[in-house]
């Protein structure tokens, strides 16, 4: 049947055999996994064998408490300006959470210190930490599971936890750098851990990539302290490579949590992206994300 011989009208006098309704559909040539969600799998799988759960991140809204104020970032934080974060148009907050006595500890934490910190010495807002945002980064899914390891019927037991989800920074974007990526992050909480523990982790989650012979940079977050950049010399491009960031979470960020004395949490990131071009070699970003990436 052709539009022409609707058009003429001949499909009347056309004999057509009956529909077979029962005909099976052409076999769509195979589907494949993104190279993204390959990688993402690779992790995963090291993750779990290493004894890790993964943290809930179907969440891309955070309001900027549990994004930033928690974790000790300050409420000034040039990360918390609008050249690098997106801010929720409507609805613009989400209100507090319930436990306020918790959010008047951060706000203590942030104006006065406390336990040997001097805090930052600020008016802290209640209305700048309501303001929601697109999470820049899974350390505030990171940080509500802590809260709750905290506050678990029959008290804090430690835990391993990871997370590998989209984060979204407001950032001009170009060949490797886009406004959102994949970060994969791990958390560690246990009585008693020391940079040496950090260290050694790194060495072994790295070496389960094949990757080896790690030096480690001191750098600052706000969160993290001591914070250490984390690299690997790349014997294709002849050169260090930054393959991460670490740190042990700093007290200001842990104890208004309620976490015991003597609990410490190492944490670490890295983006799905980088190993991703780097394993398929891929050199400009847009290749890995297609017709979605336009400048
Ligand atoms: C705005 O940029 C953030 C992103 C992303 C990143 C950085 C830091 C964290 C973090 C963290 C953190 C720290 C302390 C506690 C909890 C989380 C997460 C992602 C990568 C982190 N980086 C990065 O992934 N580099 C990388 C990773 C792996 C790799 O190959 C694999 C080993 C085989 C090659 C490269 C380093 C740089 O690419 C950096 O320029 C870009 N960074």
């Amino acid at each position: 049947l052709t539009a022409e011989m609707i058009a003429s009208g001949s499909w009347r006098k056309t004999e057509f055999k009956k529909y077979n309704f029962n005909a099976q559909g052409v076999p769509p040539a195979g589907g494949a996994l993104h190279p993204l969600m390959k990688v993402r799998e690779e992790f995963r799988n090291i993750f779990f064998e290493m004894g890790f759960q993964e943290m809930p991140t179907n969440k891309f809204v955070e309001s900027s408490f549990w994004n930033f104020d928690a974790l000790f970032v300050p409420q000034q934080h040039p990360a918390r300006d609008m050249q690098d974060t997106f801010f929720i148009k409507d609805p613009q907050g989400a209100g507090l959470p319930d436990d306020k006595e918790y959010v008047q500890r951060v706000a203590d934490v942030h104006e006065k210190g406390g336990f040997g910190s001097i805090g930052y010495r600020y008016p802290y807002k209640e209305e700048e930490t309501e303001k929601l945002v697109l999470r820049t980064h899974t350390t505030s899914i990171s940080t509500n599971i802590l809260y709750k390891l905290a506050n678990a019927p029959g008290g804090f037991k430690p835990a391993k936890y990871f997370s590998i989800d989209r984060v979204f920074r407001n950032e001009s974007v170009d060949a490797t750098h886009l406004a959102e990526f994949h970060q994969v992050e791990g958390v560690i909480a246990d009585y008693n851990l020391t940079l040496g523990d950090l260290i050694g982790f790194m060495e072994t989650f790295f070496a389960k990539m094949g990757v080896t012979n790690l030096r480690f940079k001191a750098a600052y977050n706000p969160y993290t302290e001591p914070s250490m950049e984390i690299f690997s010399y790349h014997s294709g491009l002849k050169r260090w490579v930054e393959i991460g960031n670490s740190g042990l979470f700093r007290p200001e960020m842990l104890e208004p949590m309620g976490l015991p004395k003597g609990v410490r949490v190492i944490g670490w990131g890295l983006s799905l992206e980088r190993p991703t071009m780097i394993k398929y070699g891929v050199d400009n970003i847009r290749e890995l994300l297609g017709h979605k990436v336009s400048l």
